[in-house]
């Protein structure tokens, strides 16, 4: 997902304008951008999103590029300036669950390749908007009950929640499933990875190469819900110092002898590992206390009780289960709208609310727009204000 999709251009430009099916003639949906000499006219046919651009200098339209078949095109879109490279376009989805998405177009690239036929479209990312909350990084030592506490969690909010699935050097235990617990991989392939960019955070734990891929948090995010880390120490500093906002928490141990017949009675490591287990879990609940890196701390002593006080933490425990959904609701964009840009901030007027809907702008924070995978755009914050007047400042904040 979110790959910049192949771009085939045969032969497009004729005397009439374009063969390939992107007349993109104004129809009251394509939007029209500037920047310098050059009109950005970025329109949809019934197959895709595309991007033609009108050079002033030359008084010529040049060939126009194809944005993406996804999201799959339907009426509504509208496009605002993001900086003098970049056009943001916020695109309304097909079906509800697509929400709004927003294709960010290199200007700068198209302008430059236009002439080339089967470009590629490099900075072009997508992505669903909900209100899916901030992920949660659950870290603790060996044996603490982070794992058990995290099924709970899964088994109880199926819906709500998606684990990272983290890669590993480390072999499978019995009852693990690679792709599930772990993606287990050679040494020598995840250095490589990490090399390439591909990891959010990594970390060697007990020996064993550990890492958070970028990919695997945003499997999660694209399916709307709500990410779950089970990582060490370390890989949670990293992740506090990324662009990743998240919620710490820290999972301890009532005392080490209690962990130590955890781990013992878990019976999935060699008395070598349990002891290296046990050395390195000093350490970490060291740390774990004293680095300012988790905003929480659970103790672990009776299970159901830690269950709970998780659940609270997450607000997501008995007394106010009922007003929470079970599933991210997306921000819904009618196809009216209009768009316009102050300072970092891009506002969306939905027009007067209706009777049921509480808010009529959205606002896309783009302060700390950051780029993740290739293809990807994160760090967007979308909120929803209820008018002008009660000023852009985070009244209902989303996400
Ligand atoms: N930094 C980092 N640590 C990880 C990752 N995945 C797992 N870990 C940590 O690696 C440690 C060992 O995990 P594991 O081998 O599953 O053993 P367990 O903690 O005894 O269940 C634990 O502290 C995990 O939290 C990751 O992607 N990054
Ligand atoms: N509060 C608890 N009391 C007793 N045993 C527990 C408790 N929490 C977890 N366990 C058990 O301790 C072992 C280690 O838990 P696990 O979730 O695998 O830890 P981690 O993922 O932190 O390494 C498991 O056998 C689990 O059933």
């Amino acid at each position: 997902m979110g790959e910049a999709p192949a771009f085939i251009v045969n032969d497009l430009h004729t005397e009439n304008g374009f063969t390939n099916g992107f007349g993109l003639k104004p129809k009251g949906c394509e939007t029209t951008t500037v920047v310098g000499d050059k009109t950005f006219l970025i329109g949809g046919t019934d197959e895709a999103l595309g991007v033609k651009i009108y050079d002033k200098s030359t008084g010529k339209w040049v060939i126009p590029t194809v944005l993406g078949k996804e999201p799959k095109p339907c009426k509504g879109h509208s496009a605002v300036l993001l900086n003098e490279d970049r056009i943001l376009v916020i695109k309304k989805g097909s079906t509800p669950d697509d929400c709004i998405w927003f294709l960010e177009v290199d200007t700068q690239y198209v302008r430059d390749h236009n002439k080339k036929v089967g470009a590629e479209v490099v900075a072009w990312s997508k992505g669903v908007i909900g209100y899916a909350e901030k992920p949660v990084v659950i870290s603790g030592p060996s044996g603490v009950g982070k794992g058990t506490l995290i099924s709970m969690l899964m088994k109880e909010f199926p819906s709500m929640f998606g684990f990272s699935v983290s890669h590993t050097t480390r072999a499978p235990r019995v009852m693990e499933k690679d792709g599930v617990h772990y993606h287990y991989t050679e040494r020598s392939v995840m250095e490589k990875d990490i090399k390439d960019g591909k990891f959010l955070e990594f970390a060697s734990v007990h020996g064993n190469l550990y890492g958070t891929s970028i990919e695997a948090v945003e499997m999660v995010a694209d399916a709307g819900k709500r990410c779950i880390l089970d990582i060490d120490v370390q890989g949670a500093r990293s992740v506090r110092a990324s662009s990743l906002e998240a919620i710490f928490i820290f999972i301890c141990p009532p005392s080490m002898e209690e962990l130590e017949e955890r781990l013992r009675l878990r019976g999935t490591e060699s008395e070598e590992q349990i002891l290296k287990r046990l050395r390195n879990a000093k350490a970490e609940i060291e740390q774990g206390k004293s680095s300012g890196i988790f905003d929480h701390t659970l103790y672990n002593d009776n299970l159901e009780e830690c269950y709970e006080n998780l659940k609270k933490l997450l607000g997501i425990d008995g007394s106010n289960i009922a007003n929470q959904q079970t599933t991210p609701k997306g921000i819904d964009l009618p196809a009216e709208h209009s768009i316009s840009k102050i300072d970092n901030k891009i506002i969306i007027n939905c027009g007067a609310p209706e009777q049921e809907k509480t808010s009529n702008l959205i606002v896309m924070d783009v302060s700390s727009l950051k780029e993740g995978a290739p293809g990807r755009t994160r760090g967007l914050d979308v909120y929803t204000v209820d008018s002008f007047s009660d000023g852009l400042n985070g009244v209902s904040k989303l996400s």
